[in-house]
This record gives structure tokens, sequence and C-alpha cells, in this order.
């Protein structure tokens, strides 16, 4: 499932969705006073020099006094000069605190997307979780240095000159002020035509991110059906309707620029007219014409950049929206409140009771009723058809789902009444799907258990028959490439073997860790991994002869219940469905032969 690009929700994105960055902003409140110090005082200082440019004009120019002209030059390049210390200031107060807040707020959502569970990630395609992560939170970052800044100096300038304008010569102050109604007004609707479009535009760059994300994971499927041309073609589509929605954002932004652009134009052309006149009659000096003039060319860039301005704080607010839709999404697996470590010993009794399970949003029940007892050091096989519901059975041990009926106990500990770092340091888990880092060897093994010593990572490697990473140009030390592309699938999945049998933890789940071994290594890791199983409790989910030959008993998952459980020959002998399920698998059926033997 991916996220739909439309949101409805009237509400979302609105300017009132930056209010979610308080928390953010709140330790860097020094930094950020100070910006805003540094910004306001900038202003007020450029403020100055239409002031005194009047005074010279209406005093050592108008009167031929050249003397006085020295003190009030000097005083221009004072606030000249202050203005730009000022400028280097704000830039230094806001460039920390912006980058300091786009950190915090990078960490939060990564650990969040660390500590959602996997229900969530199931529902949401990866390159819209990129790009919130990414260009969402960049887009935050570049308003919180730059827009929210002048935004609010540009506002309190507007403010200010506005009254300047006024008081220095009231008609043509107010007329400048009557001229910016049309534009606030329009300003305003603008705000709900370009947060819809913004919104859009950043969840199709998710799509197409997505898009990109798939065609390189899957590049060698790709190009071995032939079907590049597809998927570009898919692409294409989407790069499409991305740019017809871009142009779409663009005649908005176009429009608003062109009036914030315009009207400064109009309003100085009504001042020049009205000023001439008013010096005319005598109602306003030279100097206090070119003063004002001054005054309002100050007024221009907060006028000329608010289209912009207000169309960067737009889609910060669609950002927010986008990254609060992460931030607020439920942890439903998560510690309870005030829970304790506890005793789990090694190995551990593994019980399910009455054990069910259901996805959210969806009918039926995956699982229903499980009753199964692991005893310490048993290992158990989980045989059944495809869809049966195996893989989700064996979520739930280490807490990657959680049962929606029934628990899941270690030694009598429900696993929701544990720490989930002690479930899942108790817990070691090796999936079909061996998934590899882009970090050494030894970071790759280790990656539960960062304590283990040199010891327990060479008795894993050995017993998951890796020993092959000695013979990689540096060892252990050998950085696997992306995603252990450089690996073949079998090495993959020795090596995530190695992981999950690393320091014999409490409970051993393997979700058919050797679906990608030749039959020579399959036998050579099944003969170590024994010992290993000796020693733990272990569930396994079988797809292979060889797997369910290694366990002490088999149930039968039959449409998310039990059906059967016992050992295999017994299974065979008196269970029709297990011996039916066997004979749809040469391979099952071949060990069926030899475990009843
Ligand atoms: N996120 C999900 N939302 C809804 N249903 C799901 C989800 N994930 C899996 N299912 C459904 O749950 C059922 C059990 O899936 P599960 O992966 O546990 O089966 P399995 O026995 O491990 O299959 P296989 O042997 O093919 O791996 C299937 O019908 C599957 O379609």
């Amino acid at each position: 499932m991916t996220r739909p690009a439309e949101h409805p929700d009237a509400e979302q994105g609105r300017l009132s969705a930056l209010r979610r960055l308080l928390p953010f902003a709140r330790p860097y409140r020094g930094l950020i006073a100070l910006t805003f110090t540094g910004a306001l005082l900038a202003t007020l200082a450029q403020l100055a020099v239409p002031l005194i440019t009047r005074r010279i004009v209406d005093g050592p120019i108008a009167g031929g006094d050249r003397g006085a002209l020295v003190p009030l030059l000097g005083l221009a390049l004072l606030f000249g000069t202050a203005e730009a210390a000022l400028m280097f200031l704000r830039r230094w107060a806001m460039g920390n605190s912006s980058l300091a807040i786009e950190r915090d707020l990078r960490d939060t959502l990564y650990q969040r997307l660390q500590r959602l569970p996997v229900g969530f990630h199931e529902g949401w395609s990866s390159g819209q979780l990129l790009s919130r992560a990414t260009s969402d939170v960049s887009t935050i970052r570049r308003f919180i240095g730059f827009g929210a800044v002048f935004l609010v100096v540009n506002l309190i300038t507007c403010v200010v000159v506005g009254t300047l304008l006024v008081v220095t010569y009231w008609p043509l102050g107010v007329a400048v002020l009557v001229t910016s109604v049309p534009l606030i007004a329009f300003g305003l609707g603008f705000e709900k035509r370009y947060n819809a479009q913004s919104r859009a535009v950043q969840d199709e760059q998710g799509e197409l991110a997505t898009d990109v994300e798939e065609a390189v994971q899957g590049i060698r499927v790709v190009r071995a059906l032939g079907r590049s041309g597809l998927v570009f073609a898919r692409y294409d589509d989407k790069a499409l309707r991305l740019r017809e929605l871009q142009l779409t954002k663009v005649r908005t932004l176009a429009v608003i620029w062109c009036m914030f652009e315009f009207h400064p134009q109009i309003t100085l052309a009504v001042v020049l007219v009205g000023g001439a006149l008013a010096v005319n009659a005598g109602a306003l000096t030279i100097g206090g014409l070119v003063g004002f003039v001054a005054l309002f060319t100050v007024l221009l860039w907060p006028i000329l950049s608010l289209g912009f301005l207000l169309a960067q704080a737009q889609e910060t607010a669609s950002a927010c929206d986008r990254v609060g839709e992460l931030l607020d999404a439920p942890l439903t697996v998560a510690d309870s409140p005030g829970v304790q470590p506890a005793e789990v010993a090694r190995p551990a009794r593994l019980r399910f009771e009455d054990v069910g399970f259901r996805f959210p949003g969806a009918g039926d029940p995956v699982l229903a009723g499980i009753d199964l007892d692991v005893a310490p050091g048993e290992t158990v096989a989980l045989v059944g058809a495809t869809g049966s519901g195996k893989t989700t059975l064996t979520a739930l041990v280490p807490r990657l789902l959680d049962v929606t009926r029934g628990r899941v106990t270690l030694d009598g500990h429900d696993v929701r009444d544990l720490p989930l770092a002690q479930v899942r340091s108790v817990v070691a888990t090796a999936f079909e799907e061996a998934t590899l880092f882009s970090m050494s060897v030894r970071e790759n093994v280790t990656l539960g258990r960062p304590g283990a010593t040199e010891a327990d990572v060479t008795e894993a490697l050995r017993v998951a028959q890796a020993d092959f990473v000695h013979d990689l140009p540096w060892g252990l030390d050998t950085r696997i490439g992306e995603q252990g592309l450089s690996l073949s699938g079998g090495q993959r999945q020795r090596l995530a073997l190695a992981r999950a049998v690393l320091g014999r933890p409490s409970v051993l789940v393997l979700d058919d860790p050797l679906s990608a071994l030749d039959v020579h290594t399959e036998a050579l890791v099944e003969r170590a991994l024994r010992e290993v199983l000796a020693s733990t409790t272990a569930l396994v989910v079988a797809h292979r002869a060889s797997t369910v030959l290694l366990a002490d008993r088999v149930a039968l998952l039959q449409e998310g219940r039990i059906t059967a459980i016992g050992r295999h020959s017994d299974l065979l002998a008196e269970v029709p469905a297990y011996r039916a399920l066997l004979s749809s698998s040469a391979e099952l059926a071949g060990a069926g032969e030899a475990g009843a033997r």
C-alpha cells in the first residue's frame, strides 16, 4: 500500500501546522531570539538612512551648509555599518539554530521510524518515508533558517514603515495602506489553493522516489524479464504527472508573484504623482518627498518577498503535516508503562496460549486458537501451506507483531510485560530474506549483540558455515556492498544465520533460513545447527525436508490453526493433511520416507 496523493482533509497543510515545530525550536530559543533581534535591529538601522536623507536634503543641501553635512553622513555610515554587523549576527545565529533543529528533527524521525511497528512499515512505501525524512525535513530547515525570520521581520517592517509613512505625510501614507488591502486579501486566498497544490507535489515526489527505489532494488528481476521499457513507462507516467502538478503550482506562484511585483510599481506611481502635487501645494518639503520615497523603497523587498515567503510557509506547513503523519503514527508495539526486566533462562520455555492475530483492518484473523508449548531446549518445526500463517506466528515471539488475542510467554512472562529490548536480546531471529547492511562483516554479524567476543563471532561463523568470510580481502573487516549484493544469496543467508546464533540466544526463531543454500552447504550448516539447537529453544519454519528433520516435534498449521502436532514420523503416519502437504513437495515427501524409516 502506498499513501494516497490526495488529502481531502481541508485543515491539513494550513499554516497552523507550523505550530508542530515549536517543541523542536524551544531548545534553541536563545539563538532564535538573537536571530529575530539581529534582523529587526538591522531593519531599523536600514530605516534610519531615509530619515537621515530627508534631513540632508532639507538641511545642508537646501541651506548650502556643508559643515552640517559631515555629521549626518557620519551618522548614515554608522547605521550602515551597524546594519552590516547585525546581518552577520543574524546569519550566524539563524544558521546555527536552523541546522540544529533540522538535525533534531531528523534524529526524532529516524528514531520514530525505527520504533514504529513492522505493520506500519508494511503499509507505507519506502519512497514516501524517504522523501519525508529527506526533502520534507530540508524544506522545514530552509523555512526555519530563512522564511520564518523574514516573514516576521518583513511583516514588522511593513507595519513600522506604514506608520512612518503616515507620520511623514498622512494623505500619501493612507493611500499606500489602502492600496495594500486587495493585496492582503489576495494573499489569504492564495494560501488555500497553494496548500493543496504543494501537498500533491510532495506526495507525488514520494511516489516517484518509491519507483526509483524499487527499480534499483529489483534491477535483476526487471532486466531478466526484459521489462525495462515497461518499468520506465510507469516511471515516466508518474514523472509526467509530477510535472503537471508542479506546473499547476508554478502557475499559482506566477500569479501571486505578478501581483506582488505589480503592486509596488502602481503604488510608487501614486506616491510620485501625489508627492509632486503635495510639494507644489507646499504641503510637503522636497526633503519630505525624498524621505517618503526612500522609505517606500525600503518597503519594496518586504512586499515583493511576501509572495515567495507565503509560498515557502505553505510548503513547510505541508511538509510538517507529512512529517507529522509519521511522528503521530501510534507505537502499537511498545514498552508498557513501568515494565521491568524479568529472569528468562537460557534456554527458555516458549508458550503460545490461545493466540490469535488479525492484521489491522483485515476481516478474518490470520491466526486463531494457537496453543503451543515449546519446552526449554526443544525445537519445533512449523509446517504449513503457503499463506497458512507461519511467518506471522514466528513474528509474535520477538514482538515484531503483537498478538490480538491470548498471549505469548517466555518462562511464564507475557512478552508484552517484558521490556522490548530484553525480548529482542533473548530472542534471536533469522529470516528467509537475509538482509545485510553496508557495514563490515563483523558489524553485520554482531548487530544484535554488540558486546559479543571474538570467540563468540568465530563460533557463530563456524555454526553457520560462513568461514568464507576469512577469505574476503579484509577478512571480518570487509565492508559488505549495499544490501550485501557482492555476496551470493547462500553466503548472505549464512551470515544472517551467524547473526542469529551468535551468543546462543534463549530462543531462536528461524524463518526458513536455509532456503538459498546448496545441498552440500545445507548439510554442513544443519550438522552445526544441531549443536546450537540442542542448547536453545527453537521455532523453525520448514519448507524443506532436511529442516523438518532438525526438529523434535512438528506443528502443522492450516489456515491459521495448529491442526496437528507431534513427531514427524507420527504425523506422516496418522495425519492425512500432513501427508497430503508433503506429497505436494517432492522434497518433504522424500524426507517423510526417510523420517518414517
Ligand atoms: N500486512 C498484512 N496485512 C494483511 N494480511 C497479511 C499481511 N501480511 C500477511 N498477510 C496475510 O496473512 C496470511 C499469512 O501470511 P504468512 O506470511 O504468515 O504466511 P506463511 O505461512 O508464512 O506463508 P509462506 O509460506 O508463503 O511464507 C496470508 O494470507 C497473507 O496474505
